[in-house]
């Protein structure tokens, strides 16, 4: 397996912010990477992306406005465009942006996007479904609090201030692997950028910014569905290039659910051990608690383990809609509005069935299904997998969003895919 998709997405997107070309590696041939290609061309940058090598070259010396016309075809295909924001403004002084795409799992509302942008300088006005943006009098750092520590205003901040006049400070911050990993590549182009224990995030603006060269760290969101995947299907699976470092959180579950691992010199080798998988309380949180993208996969797995599972889901309100298919597969999965776990979480005590209670083992049977959402997709292909008979999945190119060659690796794993 190659690159994140939540980081590779962005660095692309941080190559606009430089004045020479930049140089990506381990970037992985999924359809986000081709939204974002499209939408740097767009705007005047050479996009060049060998998928034999995963070496991506993005030169974005000569950036121009885009056709608005032209831009309202991406309308509804990624989450990234929001993104652009702050590096188109720099550097052309206007952002024309789509309406947004991505999973359908909540409200996915922008409102901190839109009022960081709005604190820097930006004035951001509606244009059809999408945004028109100019920074009048520049951009200008600020000092900001996140409500709530979200991974994308994080780096529409990040993206925002390296260029900013001035010093910007972000408290609350979102400190995902993957925005560890964009404020190295922002580092390595010029910029100033410091992180405290506590959350926060110092960047003291510079006046110019280079290009980089960086190699994209491991999915960790594609290891942890192949490891459930193992588990709910009594499997052994090896996933080449697992990075350790950034699956703590999800390893420890794996191993109290009884699942076994190994961490080898070519990645991380999950398998079922025999006999029973056990029953577990789990919430998901942001990093470094378990994050809410492994949620789904894992929790076809929990469909196999004894006794009673319960999952609060506090990153998401509507992120279990894809068990009304593990259901129909005869799963026996409830949802509940309340929340069942410690984190009294933004959603309880609203109309959200935000948490879940999985009783195991129960043999799942195969049965026509159509794919929610990328992870509900893919989640889905493990329950089909796991089932007794032949199931049909339809809708399954929303998986290409975010698993690379996920057709080869199942043949290869000896599914029968048709
Ligand atoms: C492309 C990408 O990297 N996607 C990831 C990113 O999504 P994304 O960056 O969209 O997720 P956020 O961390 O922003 O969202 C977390 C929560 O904050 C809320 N929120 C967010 C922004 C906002 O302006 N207002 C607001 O209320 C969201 O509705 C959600 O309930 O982080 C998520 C949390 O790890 C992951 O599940 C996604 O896979
Ligand atoms: C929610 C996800 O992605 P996005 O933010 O791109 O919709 C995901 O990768 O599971």
């Amino acid at each position: 397996m190659r690159g994140a998709k939540n980081f590779v997405s962005k660095a692309m997107v941080a190559a606009l912010l430089g004045s020479t070309p930049s140089t990506l590696r381990n970037v992985p041939d999924i359809r986000d990477v081709n939204v974002v290609s499209e939408l740097l061309r767009l705007h005047g940058a050479a996009v060049d992306y060998d998928v034999e090598s995963g070496v991506l070259h993005a030169d974005t010396s000569q950036l121009q406005s885009a056709d608005a016309l032209q831009i309202a075809t991406h309308a509804g295909s990624s989450r990234i465009p929001i993104l652009l924001c702050g590096p188109l403004l720099h550097r052309l002084g206007e952002a024309v942006i789509p309406d947004l795409g991505g999973c359908r799992i909540g409200d996915r509302p922008i409102d901190f996007h839109l009022e960081i942008l709005r604190k820097f300088g930006a004035q951001v006005q509606q244009a059809g479904d999408g945004l028109h943006l100019t920074a009048p009098d520049g951009l200008h750092g600020i000092k900001h609090t996140l409500d709530y520590p979200s991974v994308g205003a994080t780096e529409q901040l990040l993206l925002t201030a390296v260029l900013a006049q001035g010093i910007t400070r972000l408290d609350n911050a979102a400190v995902e692997p993957e925005i560890k990993d964009l404020i190295d590549t922002l580092q390595k182009m010029g910029a100033i950028i410091s992180v405290d224990t506590d959350r926060s995030i110092t960047i003291e603006g510079v006046e110019r910014l280079g290009g980089y060269d960086h190699t994209s760290l491991a999915d960790r969101i594609e290891v942890g569905s192949w490891a459930s995947a193992a588990l709910a299907t009594g499997g052994d699976i090896l996933v080449h290039g697992a990075q350790q470092r950034t699956m703590g959180m999800f390893l420890n579950v794996f191993r109290k659910v009884g699942g076994e691992f190994e961490v080898t010199q070519q990645g991380i080798r999950f398998w079922h051990p025999g006999g029973d998988l056990n029953s577990i309380p789990l919430q998901t949180d942001v990093h470094p608690a378990f994050m809410t993208d492994w949620q789904q996969p894992l929790v076809v797995a929990l469909t196999q383990a004894k006794g009673l599972s319960i999952v609060h889901e506090t990153v998401y309100e509507n992120r279990f809609g894809f068990t009304e298919a593990l259901v129909k597969m005869g799963a026996h999965v409830q949802l509940y509005r309340e929340c069942l776990g410690d984190n009294q979480c933004r959603f309880g005590q609203r109309n959200f069935l935000h948490s879940a209670v999985i009783s195991g083992p129960t043999p799942l049977k195969a049965a026509d299904i159509e794919v929610p959402d990328l992870r509900g997709g893919f989640s889905h292909l493990i329950a089909a997998l796991a089932a007794e008979g032949t199931s049909t999945v339809s809708g399954i190119g929303i998986i290409d969003r975010g698993y690379e060659s996920f057709r080869d690796k199942l043949a290869a794993l000896g599914a029968a895919v048709e």
